[in-house]
């Protein structure tokens, strides 16, 4: 795949750019050596004020880089400067929180004892370069969520972010170089995914981390492994939306709307599947339906535009053959369903029912706006159809019944679950999956972690 920015809402290709050269790729990732040596030996207070300026940049520069995204994959430009908005958020609170989420910490004094120390403490050491491949449908939030954190424990970050969004990705470099990060603590690799297993090799990155599909997790775990070298994987996701008979219908199928189509569908963790309790289906599906047909649809730079394009003429077809797939095999269409005859990627928000577990739909992530209606008679079988996927990011459920809440969340196969609510990310919160949504987490205490060398320093009498 080319790097370059074509825009999605015309298909016109704006900007190509070459990938880097051997040359440049090794003077890259000497610099990322050079600068962790000092990187990491710097305060948390100086981290801190570059990370705090960093958010202040972006605040500023908020008009302009949601106008980069929009054109680079396609998302509403209010979603994209909301988007710009939750990085700065996100920045500030590492800044605020780093030092006490990585502070030392003393086991209890009998265990200390036991161990025949005078004291012992465990440490948060910083690892060094980390490697961050990154996808194009949050292209600030995905890389920022990772940069943040990373930054302030003191490691320092390699971006390859995907071939589409190369405008947001040189941003991000020159954001953190403008606001105080020594030269080589984050930096932008131009190069194609075919060149990732050369960097992931090099024993001067240390760790890395992946959001995207599943066969692009598996690929970079697989060199990672060989490599003995520390992973977190963010993948897809085909999130539940279970809606129970005590939900508040017209709030819950509001809800369901936007959880779908955010970010025109794009979003690991939007709901994806809607499983309603059939005492509420019908009630459920007339508003849900309603709902998705009066979106406002079309061109991603007008301010009132709810749905957009897909980011890819490719990322179309595949939804195309999912929806068709499931359809020849007796999925009911109850709104969308055709692409509109006009330039530009785009794909009407479009419900399914009647789906079924012989159709590709069940069981893959439908990566734009259409949803999956599914009928149970109770809670066990809103569960069960929950569980019958690869997926288990995140969950939404929809009742006032506690004890139903007790079961979800006892029994849901995810990594979170969101009680009347859509599933939406926030620094404090540890985010990430099980099954084939990956392993490991991102943003709180827990993300901050995951790239330390968590060291034991023992101490004698
Ligand atoms: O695509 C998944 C990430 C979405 C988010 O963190 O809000």
């Amino acid at each position: 795949m080319p790097i370059a920015t074509v825009n999605p809402a015309t298909g016109e290709t704006l900007k190509t750019y070459d990938a880097l050269g051997a040359e440049e790729l090794e003077r890259r990732l000497a610099a990322a050596e050079t600068a962790f040596r000092t990187h990491r030996t710097t305060t948390f207070a100086e981290r801190a004020l570059r990370m705090h300026k960093a958010a202040d940049l972006l605040d500023e520069d908020q008009q302009h880089i949601a106008r980069v995204m929009t054109t680079e994959m396609g998302k509403p430009v209010r979603q994209a400067r909301a988007e710009a908005a939750k990085c700065a958020k996100a920045m500030h609170w590492y800044a605020d929180h780093a030092e006490e989420l990585l502070a030392d910490e003393e086991p209890a004094s009998q265990d200390v004892k036991d161990s025949g120390a005078s004291w012992v403490i465990v440490r948060y050491r910083p690892l060094g370069p980390v490697l961050a491949v990154m996808p194009w449908n949050f292209p600030l939030w995905q890389v920022v969520r990772f940069a943040a954190p990373a930054l302030m424990a003191g490691n320092v970050g390699l971006l390859k972010h995907a071939s589409n969004v190369p405008q947001t990705a040189l941003y991000l470099e020159d954001l953190y170089r403008r606001a105080g990060f020594a030269e080589g603590c984050f930096q932008t690799l131009l190069i194609g995914s075919g060149a990732v297993e050369k960097v992931l090799r090099d024993p001067r990155i240390k760790a890395a981390t992946l959001t995207g599909s599943e066969p692009a997790g598996r690929a970079v775990a697989a060199v990672a492994g060989d490599e003995v070298k520390k992973t977190v994987l963010e993948l897809g996701g085909s999130d539940p939306f279970v809606v129970m008979p005590s939900a508040d219908l017209d709030r819950a199928a509001e809800v369901a709307v936007t959880a779908r189509v955010q970010n025109n569908g794009q979003s690991c963790i939007a709901a994806k599947r809607f499983i309603v309790h059939t005492d509420v289906f019908d009630a459920f599906a007339e508003r849900f339906t309603a709902g998705m047909t009066a979106l406002r649809t079309g061109d991603p730079m007008d301010e009132e535009t709810e749905v957009g394009p897909l980011s890819s003429e490719r990322g179309r077809a595949d939804l195309e053959e999912l929806v068709a797939d499931a359809v020849e095999s007796g999925a009911t269409v109850l709104c969308g369903g055709e692409r509109p005859a006009r330039p530009g990627w785009y794909y009407p928000p479009t419900a399914l029912a009647d789906v079924t577990p012989e159709m590709r739909i069940h069981h893959e992530e439908a990566f734009g706006p259409v949803a999956t209606l599914y009928r149970a008679a109770d809670l066990d079988e809103a569960v069960a159809i929950a569980n019958d996927s690869p997926f288990g990011l995140s969950s939404n459920v929809w009742t006032h019944n506690g004890i139903e809440v007790d079961r979800f969340v006892r029994d849901l196969e995810a990594g979170c679950v969101y009680v009347n609510g859509m599933t939406a990310s926030h620094p404090a919160f540890p985010f990430g999956g099980v099954k084939r949504s990956g392993y490991g987490r991102e943003l709180s205490g827990h993300g901050i972690r995951e790239f330390c060398n968590i060291t034991t320093v023992w101490h004698g009498a």
